[in-house]
């Protein structure tokens, strides 16, 4: 059996609002979501014992219950029409609750690669429904396209944007999206944008709250407003500053101070997982 290599894709938050709060706790957003030409790498390769389900590479200390690749593949379980188990390895680049979707990327990527594997002749949206069982950003991953998003992000409406370089810091700290959603400083609401909104009349409903709650987040945002516009992703900790070309970016990776983490990477209009499904495909 050959194995199957996918990238699981980080994503960026272009904007973040938060509209309302449901009745569920849950937040109603407006979020542009774009792709980006780096992340996480997973190796799939089908076993014959068909109980299986293993996970080795850099799993970082998650329980392998609680790892998402593992909840994706056993959600997709019951829909498989092949005798197969399957073996996951993963190579983790992306950092770790810090607002960049590593997690919910690679749920999704397994979602994919697993429907196809196991023969589970599921669609893109039936996947992306079962995706949300597993967090409110896998369903973004599983439909691959730069998408403005509604509701709990799983509201998706397509968009085209530019093509632009960024570079992304890790700030050595995390940020946990539940305390930030219950927290009562949070905005809560934006109004929704009118037709024709242009990206300078947006920003981040989190970024207030978790600058003032984590200084790293502040002093990471100060540090790279110097050079270039920059944001938060999500409800962080990484920020994102946006360059019109590669060596721009690179110039300031080079002069990042060593306690952050930093990568380069390009905005994608399609997620760069399902090119690679595609190819391997035809
Ligand atoms: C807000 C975003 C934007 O991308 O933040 P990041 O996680 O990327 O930073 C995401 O939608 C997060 O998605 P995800 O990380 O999958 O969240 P989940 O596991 O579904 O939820 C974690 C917790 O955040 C809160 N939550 C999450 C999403 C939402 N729309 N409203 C919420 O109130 C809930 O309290 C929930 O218990
Ligand atoms: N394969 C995985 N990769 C990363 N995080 C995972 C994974 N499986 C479970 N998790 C858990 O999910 C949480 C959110 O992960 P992640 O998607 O990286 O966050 P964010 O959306 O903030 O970027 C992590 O803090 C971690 O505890």
């Amino acid at each position: 059996m050959k194995t199957l290599t996918l990238s699981a894709p980080a994503k960026l938050n272009l904007f973040l609002h938060i509209n309302g709060r449901r009745e569920d706790g849950y937040h109603e957003l407006e979020t542009l979501f774009t792709f980006l030409d780096f992340g996480d790498e997973l190796a799939f390769t089908l076993t014959s014992n068909q109980q299986e389900i293993v996970i080795c590479g850099d799993t970082a200390g998650i329980l392998l219950e609680d790892n998402l690749i593992y909840k994706a593949a056993k959600i997709l379980e019951p829909y498989k029409k092949i005798a197969a188990g399957v073996d996951i390895h993963l190579n983790k680049q992306l950092p770790m609750g810090g607002g960049v979707g590593g997690g919910s990327s690679d749920a999704a990527t397994t979602l994919l690669a697993l429907n196809m594997l196991w023969q589970c002749q599921l669609t893109i949206p039936e996947l992306a429904k079962l995706g949300l069982q597993l967090g409110a950003d896998v369903p973004v991953f599983v439909e691959g396209k730069t998408a403005v998003a509604h509701g709990v992000g799983e509201q998706l409406e397509p968009i085209d944007i530019a093509q632009k370089w960024y570079l992304v810091v890790a700030p050595p700290v995390h940020v946990s999206t539940a305390l930030v959603f219950t927290h009562p400083d949070l905005p809560r609401n934006t109004p929704k944008l009118k037709s024709g909104w242009k990206l300078s009349d947006t920003g981040n409903d989190c970024q207030t709250l978790v600058k003032k709650l984590y200084p790293e987040v502040e002093k990471t945002l100060a540090w790279l407003l110097k050079y270039a516009p920059t944001k938060m992703t999500g409800t962080g900790a990484c920020c994102f500053a946006e360059f019109e070309n590669r060596e721009a970016a690179l110039r300031v990776l080079e002069i990042l101070p060593s306690s952050w983490q930093g990568f380069i990477a390009q905005n994608t209009s399609e997620s760069i997982c399902h090119r690679q499904l595609r190819a391997w495909q035809n």
